[in-house]
């Protein structure tokens, strides 16, 4: 083991980089509460302002997986659609089998100048996880409860308010609901054979009602479909927790451009297409597995300088702060102080441990594993 690596590994590195984003964030979170007034006002400017605070939470957990654990993005895309990344709006469905997929979707979306935009069909359990989920309030992210009577008018509402966003942004929609453990795709293979569907193998069923809604309701707003489909290459399913240690991965990522105006307008037919899809991205996959390639042209957007600039900025703005604090508590001497400070920090150790604890599938929800009674029609 390097030095560097010896270095990234130590906890001391990830205290000082969970704070910075934990301080940061909270920092971040208040100015976007204070952007409230001007929405009255001026709606599309409280938006812009609210991309590029976004942007500075967001691009943080980017520049740990880019800058500092050095992690290589492949892209596998046609040529004639790679100059319209970035300059459309899209909807991204991507595979949910991966505890950092949503982590690398960002660092695509860094590249291609969509990260302070970028959106997503997002579990409502997730909008209570401080700094994210609250700046997600703010970047008009789309909540749904995973019970479609209740959804089916909040969403097509707020997928409504898009219409007039003033940025380009990925909406990105994880078909399958739920990320991929063996029990829920026992469950949703049952599910697929009750209705007469063929078996994926890599992939959950897609739910097909969100998908509906949401082509429906960004007609006319976004231009295309962007199948993706995301792998590590040597079998490797990394975690945030490699990420802070500094472990270096390479993610490859497939995607397809397709019109939207190809995507069947009937609910029926709508959800046949996307199960048709499901059953493509199933073959990539599987060609993916035994290759270790997808087909087709490769291209590596190169990583830009912006996430890196802005942690430093954050870091310069905040450590400077906490040194002078904790060299007036040491020379303070008082035990009281010191013993109030040490359990305030390990508090917000514990808080960004359980933020963390949001991205593993093994603490997951129980969504999508639980035997359905199945009526065969
Ligand atoms: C590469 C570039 C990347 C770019 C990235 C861009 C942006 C990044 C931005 C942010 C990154 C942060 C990411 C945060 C990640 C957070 C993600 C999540 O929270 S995922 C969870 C929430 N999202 C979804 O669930 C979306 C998919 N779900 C749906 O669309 C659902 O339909 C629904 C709208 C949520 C409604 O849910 P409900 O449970 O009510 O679903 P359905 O009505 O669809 O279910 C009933 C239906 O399904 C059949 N069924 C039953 N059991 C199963 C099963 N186990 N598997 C499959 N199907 C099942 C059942 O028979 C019913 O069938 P039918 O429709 O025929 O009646
Ligand atoms: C700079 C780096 C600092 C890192 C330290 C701070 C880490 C804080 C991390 C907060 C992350 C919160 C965003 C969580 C996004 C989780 C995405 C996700 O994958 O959600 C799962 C859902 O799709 C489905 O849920 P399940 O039904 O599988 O259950």
């Amino acid at each position: 083991m390097g030095v560097l690596q010896l270095l990234k590994s130590q906890f001391v590195c990830h205290l000082v980089i969970c704070y910075v984003f934990l301080f940061s964030g909270l920092v971040i979170n208040l100015l976007q509460l204070c952007t409230l007034p001007l929405w009255l006002v001026d709606k599309q400017l409280a938006r812009r302002i609210n991309v590029r605070l976004g942007y500075c939470i967001s691009s943080q957990m980017v520049a740990a997986l880019e800058w500092w654990s050095g992690t290589e993005c492949t892209l596998y895309t046609d040529p004639k659609s790679f100059p319209l990344y970035g300059n459309e709006n899209a909807i991204v469905v991507l595979n949910h089998s991966f505890e950092i997929d949503f982590l690398c979707g960002w660092t695509f979306c860094e590249r291609f100048g969509v990260l302070g935009s970028s959106k997503v069909l997002a579990k409502k359990e997730l909008s209570y996880v401080p700094v994210i989920g609250w700046m997600w309030y703010f970047l008009e992210i789309v909540f749904c409860k995973r019970k479609w009577e209740e959804d089916r008018r909040t969403v097509a509402q707020s997928l409504q308010n898009l219409h007039d966003y003033p940025e380009n942004f990925w909406f990105l929609l994880y078909c399958e609901g739920t990320r991929l453990t063996p029990k829920k795709h026992q469950v949703s293979m049952q599910v697929a054979e009750s209705k007469g569907l063929p078996k994926l193998k890599y992939h959950l069923l897609p739910r097909t009602k969100g998908f509906w809604v949401t082509v429906q309701n960004l007609r006319g707003t976004a231009a295309a479909v962007y199948d993706s489909t995301l792998n590590f290459r040597n079998n490797e399913t990394p975690t945030l927790l490699d990420i802070l240690n500094g472990k270096k991965y390479h993610a490859d990522l497939y995607v397809r451009r397709i019109p939207l105006e190809s995507i069947p307008e009937d609910e029926a037919e709508c959800a046949a297409w996307l199960h048709k899809l499901y059953q493509e991205k199933d073959s990539f996959q599987e060609h993916y597995t035994q290759t270790g390639r997808y087909p087709g042209p490769t291209v590596s957007p190169p990583r830009r300088p912006w996430s890196l600039i802005n942690w430093l900025f954050w870091a310069c703005l905040l450590l400077y702060p906490l040194g002078l604090l904790v060299a007036q508590l040491i020379s303070s001497g008082s035990i009281l102080t010191i013993l109030a400070s040490v359990a305030l920090c390990s508090a917000a150790s514990l808080g960004v441990r359980w933020m963390i604890g949001q991205t593993e599938i093994g603490r997951g929800s129980s969504y999508g594993d639980k035997e359905v009674p199945l009526n065969n029609n």
